[in-house]
């Protein structure tokens, strides 16, 4: 694991995943700080993970060799302008992983320090997230290594050679948890109205998605052909699959996934201040 100090600024969720990742692969907790302005969070944090906490931003960052912001796309442009003054002495790798905000922006207000933006998804709490990472020109080969170490603690990671294409990674692996999320609940609600008991349902659900994944992660075989050798001719596989296509399933996906890279887009104008 790399050396140095590394500063969470945000102590939420995503943050918690990440800690929780470099922990188990072994990086010194006291390593580690984080600055939140809510005590319980940074409290629940201490006690989880052993790690030092501080309810000021600044004093975070002046110790720190790597800053990391994990607090709300929002609230980005406020914290930058709170820690200007000692990022600028202490000049670290800056690492972000909000939605939409670009890292030109982050390094007006931040004065350009070298920058990593990612976007890593919420199964990184289990460890099995995925990332994708874009550096600025200013970082090194040994930051990259570091923020590859970093994210890479909870899943795989995928450098990007064109920031844009975070808007698609967004809305594909960012938000797309959420798209299998909602297809468990349809296929749960499904058995249920065939008769199926609630909980049996849901498991069947999720157990189907976990095991379908699994298959799609080791298979040679493309997720197409897996589907095919899923599809008996004249089965009841195949019944399903008319009714999806014929109610242009693909396009609705297709349409819901570029709203959604159209909003990361957005996002980065709004923000951009
Ligand atoms: N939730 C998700 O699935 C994903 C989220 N992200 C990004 O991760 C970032 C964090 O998201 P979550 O962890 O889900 O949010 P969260 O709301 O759980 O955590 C944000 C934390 O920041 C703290 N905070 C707010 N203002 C602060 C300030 N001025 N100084 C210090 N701390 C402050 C809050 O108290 C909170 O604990 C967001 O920018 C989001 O776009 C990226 C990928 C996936
Ligand atoms: O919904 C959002 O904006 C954030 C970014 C990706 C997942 N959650």
């Amino acid at each position: 694991m790399a050396p140095g100090i590394l500063a969470f600024i945000g102590g939420g969720n995503m943050a918690a995943s990440l800690i929780g990742g470099l922990i188990a692969r072994g990086m010194p907790a006291g390593r580690i700080i984080v600055a939140d302005r809510v005590p319980e969070q940074l409290q629940a944090l201490r006690t989880r993970f052993g790690i030092r906490t501080t309810s000021s931003n600044p004093a975070a960052a002046a110790e720190a060799d790597t800053v990391l912001f994990a607090v709300k796309p929002q609230d980005l442009a406020s914290v930058s302008a709170e820690l200007r003054d000692v990022l600028a002495r202490r000049r670290p790798l800056l690492i972000s992983i909000a939605a939409g905000v670009h890292s030109r922006d982050l390094q007006r207000w931040v004065g350009g320090l070298p920058v990593v933006r990612c976007m890593p998804n919420r199964p990184a709490m289990q460890g099995c997230g995925v990332t994708g990472m874009y550096a600025t020109h200013e970082v090194a080969a040994t930051q990259r290594e570091l923020a590859e170490q970093v994210l890479g603690a909870v899943g795989t990671v995928l450098w990007l050679e064109r920031e844009e294409d975070l808007d698609a990674v967004t809305a594909i692996s960012g938000s797309g948890p959420a798209y299998f999320f909602l297809l468990i609940e349809s296929l749960q609600q499904a058995g249920q109205s065939l008769g199926l008991p609630e909980e049996i349902s849901r498991k069947l659900a999720i157990e189907t998605a976990y095991g379908a994944s699994m298959m799609a992660r080791v298979a040679r075989e493309s997720a197409a052909t897996l589907r095919e050798q899923v599809t008996s001719k004249g089965g009841t596989t195949e019944a399903a699959l008319k009714h999806l296509e014929a109610s242009d399933f693909r396009g609705i996906m297709a349409t819901a996934v570029a709203a959604a890279a159209r909003r990361s887009a957005q996002l980065a104008e709004e923000l951009a201040g």
